[in-house]
């Protein structure tokens, strides 16, 4: 297996009128092809930041990002994002939201192609009959699959979800791990997750990666092996119940709540 993503000792820091403002200090993060990364960490610790470097949005002051063997020093239309809300456009049926990525990048599928595609997409995540509906007539958790399909839509190298499920009632988002882990079974990519929920980061990720407080560093890395298909059964096991109590002591220290060496 080779890293797809590989970020390699990043500084940045925000100008703002009270002086730079520090927010990554030495990240390192690395996501093999195919794999799926939990990235979590206090509040304003820098998560979303590191989602923006990675998609080449901005670049760090110091340090290097790289996507499949090469340095992100822009934007590239090789990586999906799909946010908290789903930012649907109400003048648009859902298959045509889907299809949007296709009309902006370069040598995206054309006319009948893309509707497949984007219809594909949609029976995948059981939006099939919802094609012709407006977004203002689907529930959250239908306008998040629908975003969903957006962002895999021109089949990107790289996903990323930045609290894709924060906003939806515990039982839609159970539902929509179950999906995700469809998803990658029939459409593979390589996945950050952003999340405040360890079950979630526990329950998608094959790496979960703990930040510190900001300035953010890597704090923790946990590994989970994903070999076997997912079964939300699993979360209920001593094993997931030793992982969240692991997790939960790692967000404490990045918290400042408990020093490092209690709970090493
Ligand atoms: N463009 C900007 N200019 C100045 N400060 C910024 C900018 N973007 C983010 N920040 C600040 O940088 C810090 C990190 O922001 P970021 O959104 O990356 O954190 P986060 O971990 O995703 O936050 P949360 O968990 O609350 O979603 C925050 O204090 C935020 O206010």
């Amino acid at each position: 297996m080779t890293a797809l993503i590989e970020i390699k000792g990043v500084r940045h820091a925000y100008p703002t009128a009270a002086g730079p403002l520090p927010v990554l200090d030495g990240l390192e993060l690395s996501v093999e092809e195919g794999g799926f990364c939990a990235v979590v960490g206090p509040s304003g610790c820098g998560k979303s930041t590191l989602t923006r470097l990675i998609a080449g949005l901005m670049r760090p002051d110091e340090g290097e990002v790289w996507l499949h063997g090469e340095r992100v020093r822009g934007p590239r239309s090789t990586v999906g994002m799909a946010f908290q809300n789903p930012v649907l456009l109400e003048w648009r049926s859902i298959l045509k939201n889907v299809m949007l990525p296709l009309e902006i990048v370069p040598n995206g599928l054309k006319g009948e192609a893309a509707k497949d595609r984007a219809r594909h997409l949609l029976s995948l995540v059981g939006l099939e009959g919802f094609e012709d509906k407006r977004p203002s007539e689907l529930s959250g958790g239908m306008r998040q699959r629908a975003s969903l399909c957006r962002a895999l839509v021109h089949q990107p190298e790289v996903l990323i979800l930045d609290e894709p499920f924060g906003a939806l009632d515990a039982f839609t988002r159970e539902d929509l791990w179950q999906t995700m882990h469809d998803l990658k079974a029939k459409e593979p990519f390589t996945g950050v997750l952003i999340t405040h929920d360890l079950r979630e980061s526990i329950f998608l990720g094959d790496q979960v990666v703990v930040l510190s407080g900001r300035p953010a560093r890597t704090q923790y890395v946990m590994t989970i092996d994903r070999s076997a298909p997912a079964n939300l059964e699993e979360l209920y096991t001593a094993e997931a119940a030793e992982r969240l109590t692991i997790l939960r002591h790692q967000i404490e220290i990045a918290q400042g709540r408990v020093p490092e060496e209690v709970a090493s």
